[in-house]
């Protein structure tokens, strides 16, 4: 531990809290309140707190924001969807004393799947402690309160009681803190805030929701309608083509009825040969015609479905 030297020329031990130091505190019923802290939490110079059962703030699969209040426990998990916000609080009460506080920190574990926990970083000497009477007391349910998001894409599984959000960092003040007890979050917290506090606090992440599900849906019915008007077009191309040639037909037919066609044709050689010259030229020119027709109709749904077209 670093040694300073205070303006008093005494000596202080001021730094971090190791786990030895943290263990000691903790058994003499210091900084988290008996029965509420574990020893599998203690890290090397910190303590993971996990999240409570009660005094929860999420969002239901229907998209509702729910309360948990105070004693109202939440037994299943907690899947914190994309984009989603919640509020917990933790399983540990506090009783800080004058001269310790703690630095607030997000897990890695957590931070990397997109899991942050939006803190306000510092917990006060005297931190759940209270005026009763003209006696100080420890108070019975001060607990710390955590904004979270998911800003990853999957959905994250959190348990109620056993997943920790969050590591403290304890420190020794140096001098007096003067501020004790410090004010107390949990009356706020508990008695003030609506179900859906932290979707207004942090609304740009429910807003992100909203337009993301919007764009889904526009982009469910464009789909729609472009698969709706591919048919569409081809019917179209066809019934030209067929009226295109029912005038052919009928220009031929007033051009054969002709008087100096009819005579013409009487001068055509009516020999096999001739015949199958002429049925080869009308099968290449109805080959020809169904070409053009297929590259129109690839034409216009090409275009119909351009990227410009669907913006
Ligand atoms: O993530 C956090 C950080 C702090 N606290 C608690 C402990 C701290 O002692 C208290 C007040 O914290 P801070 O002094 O940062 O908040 P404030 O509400 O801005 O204080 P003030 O209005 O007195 O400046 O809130 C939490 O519950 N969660």
């Amino acid at each position: 531990m670093r040694r300073i030297r205070s303006q008093n020329p005494r000596m202080i031990d001021a730094g971090l809290l190791g786990k030895s130091e943290i263990l000691k505190r903790l058994e003499a019923d210091q900084i988290i309140r008996h029965g509420t802290w574990d020893r599998s939490q203690l890290k090397g110079a910190g303590y993971d707190v996990r999240m409570a059962s009660d005094l929860l703030f999420i969002t239901d699969p229907d998209g509702e924001p729910v309360k948990y209040a105070v004693g109202e426990h939440r037994i299943d998990p907690v899947i914190l969807q994309p984009s989603s916000v919640a509020l917990v609080s933790t399983k540990e009460r506090f009783a800080f004393p004058s001269d310790i506080g703690a630095h607030v920190s997000v897990k890695w574990s957590w931070a990397r799947k997109g899991v942050l926990v939006l803190t306000g970083g510092f917990v006060n000497p005297g931190f759940g402690f209270e005026w009763i009477g003209s006696r100080l007391e420890k108070s019975p349910d001060e607990r710390l309160h955590f904004l979270i998001v998911n800003v990853g894409s999957e959905p994250q599984t959190l348990i109620p009681g056993i997943t920790a959000l969050a590591s403290l960092q304890f420190a020794t003040i140096v001098g007096e803190s003067g501020n004790f007890p410090a004010d107390s979050t949990q009356e706020l917290i508990s008695t003030k805030y609506a179900a859906d506090a932290p979707n207004r606090a942090l609304s740009l992440f429910p807003q992100l929701v909203e337009q993301n599900e919007r764009l889904n849906r526009l982009s469910h019915r464009l789909e729609r309608v472009e698969h709706g008007t591919a048919p569409l077009v081809t019917f179209g191309v066809y019934l030209l083509a067929v009226t295109f040639l029912g005038v052919l037909l009928n220009a031929g037919i007033t051009f054969a009825s002709d008087e100096r066609v009819v005579k013409l044709s009487e001068e055509i050689p009516r020999t096999w040969p001739f015949a199958l010259v002429a049925i080869c030229a009308m099968g290449t020119v109805a080959l020809i015609v169904k070409k053009i027709l297929d590259v129109v109709i690839a034409a216009l749904n090409a275009y119909s479905r351009s990227p410009r077209r669907s913006r």
